[in-house]
């Protein structure tokens, strides 16, 4: 079959599908506006699937398998999309869902004439595929067809040219879902089974995020029947990044996940107790000025973010429920004793793993019921006397002791094991902050993980947990995490080589994946580069090698562009040549989202004020920004982290900014480009770079 007619073939099968659909939305018929419960139910499944069908019949699929199964003599098309369609009569399924086992193939499928065989319900089922296909779909309109297999021709290897078309393309202000270029090594991770910590570590561009979304959509698919998008939560770095990313899951047909930074959720978990003090702003603390590695290693956020901080905290909880036991008997009425031994069998037999504050309560309403009991069974009736009782039993009650996460934290600083951890200042201003009711972020963890175990959580366990650039997360964050999930279900992504939080964040994989058993956890490695053309890649790679030997460059698609360009200029013409090239970039029209990255907010700052009075509209990234518009934007390196553009100026490569220590810094903003890099220096380059 020639392309032309395969194109045409396609057209009148697209068609075929299209009016399906159509027929299908007709049926659903107009909304319901009445006060009945039960109509108004059945009216809001129907406005969803009369969305889904929308969607559909935008794109209703984006590949075609053909897939002979076991002994069948032919093979059978199967046309994949974003939501599954069957024929409104016959049931047959027109589009499969790519979540469905059976599309497995066509993400796994990497060319040759071996047998393939997915896991089906019924087990594993096998064949071979005779033709892979894939079709850019536009307002049902057929835009593109690219065969990257067709069995029996000689070139058996599936070849990328869709990937790289998509790839090629420009980028507006939010994520997009990749359901049609999914690569192999991607979608392993997107179908592993649920009840796992999944950790993913990948090199900037491979996709983690983007992974990790389509993971969630995998998740809520396969078990539809156990897991809710409600209990489900993804952690991110701060809300701006949440924006950007907020449209791939209402694209892949999900809603109502909770999306959230740390900070949000841990406050939230200490009920507004706790919030954070303004003056320990660790970002103005850490990239404002050089720091150095050793001042790194010794930061707050690492020792409070440790296991053996956890061990001294763990220690302090045990302590304190050795406490909850009274050694003295209760004697509200002469003769009327309670001992401390039946006590301690009441509390005992309660469950060991119920919040130690519950307990407590448990076992003063307990204390009160055996008061009144005995009262009556001795037939007593004397008010004073009741009176007096009452009063011991409120004292002896009081002596059970009773914390708080604050006060239970601020007492901690005083016990050895953590005077031994921590320098005398930082232990002061800890208590100093609990006092106020304020905290700096490392410990929050600490605080969230005292106070589940003393109190529990009102709210649901997750069902699954996201924690998106989780190199900045400390073990003791990840385990406060844990607290909230009966089994270990959870997306762990991030990239060690761009750890630019490592005075707060893990050096080393290790740290997180121990906490969990080998059985119950992954780890998957992702190399390849998605994001930028080879020339960037390469360019950052060199950056990396900046870290040490022990690094791992990424690999590029074969994508390529325009060199990276390195210039020079003097300090006093360095806000002009930056307006003067993005003007350029602008007026040249091929790039939508464009970012000038400075070392500092202060540095942003004087860019943006420059381009303003250049005429040149831009918008500036602060720490506290909210959403990410798109479009031309002055950002600090150390935020752009997780965001891309379609071109990047990083406007000061020189070497007082980018010191030896910087690379991982360097890197992260090279890494953020996807078609265009420029470097400006006006003194020396930065040694980072290879002139
Ligand atoms: N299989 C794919 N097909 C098409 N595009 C892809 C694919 N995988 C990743 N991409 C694109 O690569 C870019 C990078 O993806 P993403 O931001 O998820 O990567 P990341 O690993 O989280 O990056 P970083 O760590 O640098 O923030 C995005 O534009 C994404 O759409």
């Amino acid at each position: 079959m020639t392309i032309q007619s395969a194109f045409q073939h396609e057209e009148k099968r697209l068609e075929d599908v299209l009016s399906h659909i159509r027929t299908q939305l007709r049926a659903i018929g107009p909304r319901y506006t009445g006060d009945d419960f039960t109509e108004q139910m059945i009216d809001l499944q129907k406005e969803q699937r009369r969305q889904r069908l929308e969607v559909s019949h935008r794109e209703p699929y984006f590949g075609r398998l053909d897939f002979q199964e076991g002994m069948k003599t032919e093979p059978t098309p199967l046309y994949i999309g974003k939501a599954g369609v069957a024929h409104e009569k016959t049931n047959e399924l027109l589009v499969i869902d790519w979540r469905a086992p059976v599309a497995s193939l066509f993400y796994a499928f990497s060319g040759g004439e071996d047998p393939v065989a997915y896991d089906s319900p019924d087990g594993e089922i096998g064949g071979t595929i005779h033709l892979k296909r894939n079709l850019m779909v536009r307002e049902g309109k057929l835009d593109r067809l690219v065969d990257s297999y067709v069995r029996g021709q000689e070139d058996e290897s599936v070849t990328d040219e869709f990937l790289l078309y998509r790839l090629g393309e420009s980028k507006d202000n939010r994520l997009r879902d990749i359901v049609s270029t999914i690569q192999q090594e991607q979608d392993r991770i997107i179908r592993t089974e649920k009840n796992k910590a999944v950790f993913i570590q990948g090199v900037a561009g491979s996709g983690k995020t983007t992974v990790a979304l389509h993971r969630l959509a995998f998740l809520l698919y396969q078990y539809a029947d156990r897991i809710r998008a409600e209990r489900m939560v993804i952690f991110a770095p701060n809300r701006m990044f949440l924006d950007y990313i907020s449209g791939v899951l209402p694209e892949l047909g999900v809603g109502d996940i909770m999306q959230t930074t740390y900070t949000e959720w841990a406050i939230e978990q200490l009920q507004k107790t706790v919030q954070i003090d303004e003056s320990s702003d660790s970002l103005a603390y850490w990239f404002e000025q050089p720091r150095t590695r050793e001042e790194m290693e010794r930061a707050p956020g690492r020792l409070k973010g440790s296991m053996l901080f956890k061990q001294a905290v763990d220690a302090k909880l045990a302590s304190m429920e050795a406490t909850l036991l009274p050694q003295q008997p209760f004697e509200p009425i002469e003769g009327m004793v309670l001992t401390p031994d039946v006590i301690k069998s009441w509390v005992l037999t309660d469950e060991s793993n119920e919040p130690l504050m519950k307990r407590r309560t448990r076992l003063v309403s307990r204390l009160k019921r055996w008061f009144e009991s005995e009262w009556k069974n001795r037939r007593m009736t004397d008010s004073k006397v009741k009176t007096k009782a009452g009063a011991k039993l409120n004292a002896y009650s009081k002596k059970i002791p009773s914390f708080t996460a604050a006060q239970l934290y601020a007492s901690l600083m005083d016990d050895e094991s953590v005077a031994a951890m921590l320098p005398a200042d930082v232990r002061t201003l800890t208590k100093k902050r609990m006092k106020q009711g304020t905290a700096a972020p490392e410990d929050l963890a600490p605080l969230v993980y005292i106070q589940l175990r003393l109190y529990g959580s009102d709210q649901p366990t997750y069902d699954h947990v996201v924690i998106d650039e989780a190199q900045d997360y400390s073990p003791f964050q990840l385990e406060s995490l844990r607290l909230c999930q009966r089994q270990p279900s959870m997306t762990v992504l991030g990239d060690l080589q761009q750890g630019i939080h490592g005075y707060a964040g893990i050096h080393s994989w290790i740290e997180l994946t121990a906490l969990f058993d080998l059985d119950d956890s992954g780890y998957f490695e992702l190399d390849r580069s998605y994001r930028s053309t080879m020339e960037i890649i390469d360019f950052a790679n060199q950056v990396l090698r900046g870290m040490g030997d022990n690094v791992k460059p990424a690999a590029p698609v074969f994508r390529s562009g325009e060199p990276v360009d390195v210039v020079a200029c003097s300090e006093t013409e360095r806000l002009s040549h930056i307006s003067a090239a993005v003007r350029e970039w602008i007026e040249e029209g091929s790039y939508r989202t464009i970012a000038i990255l400075g070392r500092t907010a202060k540095s942003c700052e004087a860019i943006w004020e420059h381009l303003q009075a250049e005429g040149l509209h831009a918008s500036l990234v602060r720490s506290k920004q909210e959403a990410y518009g798109g479009g031309l934007t002055v950002v600090p390196v150390y935020l752009a982290k997780g965001l891309e553009f379609d071109a990047v100026f990083i406007a000061d490569a020189d070497a007082d900014q980018y010191g030896p220590d910087d690379a991982k810094l360097l890197y992260v903003g090279c890494t953020r480009a996807l078609h265009k890099l420029k470097l400006l220096h006006a003194g020396p380059l930065t040694t980072l770079i290879q002139s």
